[in-house]
């Protein structure tokens, strides 16, 4: 049998609507660019893993050019397929994959939001070392660091939960794509992760430990703590 091959699918066609900014966030500047174009090259450091790196974007995007100037490279496809979800992003962007890259059901994806730019390629060779001769595939995610708290509808604490088998999930989340494909066709629009849609066929991702620095950039305060971190890493790589 052919060996799998791993292909990167980076969903980006989101409208960033809880950043509040004039634009899609992931085109927001950050440490002089465009916040794609960080997330993009943590997957470019270890391009010699992949078998295509994948970026979907909105059919309406104006944007991806500018950002990315010298994209897409060889190896490299820019999918104009995104969807009204995220999910719709991460369906359409497998079936386009399949096509545009020749991806087949025993290959693997790892789809990783466009918005988590402080990914480090450490961190994916740590997923794809966890999760190749897995059965199912799995995500990197965080420990709860904070005591956790059910809330009710007043607003006022209605119990505490147990923290020590709770986890955030983040992104990476690394699955074969035949069953991805066939995970996300069956869960529809409303999953809100890879590893929520492949839950659903009844199997158990691996949980594989990431770090709090993979934070997903949602609210406006992220944008500053992300500057922060891609500033002091660069003054640590020169
Ligand atoms: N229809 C969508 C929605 C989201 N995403 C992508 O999924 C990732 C994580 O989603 P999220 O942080 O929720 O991004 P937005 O949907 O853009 O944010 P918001 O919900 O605040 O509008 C982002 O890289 C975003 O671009 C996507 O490709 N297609
Ligand atoms: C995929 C994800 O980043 C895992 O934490 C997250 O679920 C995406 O967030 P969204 O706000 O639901 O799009």
């Amino acid at each position: 049998m052919t060996p799998s091959r791993l292909f990167v699918l980076i969903p980006c066609a989101g409208s960033g609507s809880r950043a509040g900014g004039p634009g899609p966030k992931q085109y927001q500047r950050l440490a002089g660019r465009p916040m794609v174009r960080h997330t993009l090259e943590a997957f470019r450091a270890l391009a010699s893993r992949f078998a295509g790196i994948a970026l979907v974007v909105s059919p309406q995007d104006r944007e991806v050019a500018a950002a990315l100037p010298r994209f897409p490279a060889e190896g490299e496809h820019l999918l104009q397929v995104g969807g009204a979800t995220r999910a719709a992003t991460v369906r359409n962007g497998l079936v386009a994959l399949k096509q545009a890259a020749g991806a087949g059901p025993h290959d693997w994806v790892l789809v990783h939001d466009a918005a988590r730019c402080l990914v480090t390629p450490t961190q994916i060779e740590a997923l794809i070392a966890a999760c190749e001769h897995d059965a199912v595939g799995g995500l990197l995610a965080h420990r709860l660091p904070d005591t956790l708290k059910v809330a009710s509808p007043e607003g006022r604490v209605a119990g505490t939960l147990t923290r020590a088998d709770k986890w955030l999930a983040q992104t990476p989340q690394m699955f074969r794509i035949g069953m991805l494909l066939d995970a996300l066709e069956r869960a529809g629009d409303a999953v809100t992760d890879e590893a929520s849609a492949i839950e659903g066929l009844g199997l158990a991702p691996l949980l594989v430990p990431g770090s709090a620095q993979n934070f997903k950039l949602t609210y406006p305060e992220d944008f500053a703590l992300a500057e922060a971190l891609l500033q002091s890493r660069r003054g640590a790589s020169t």
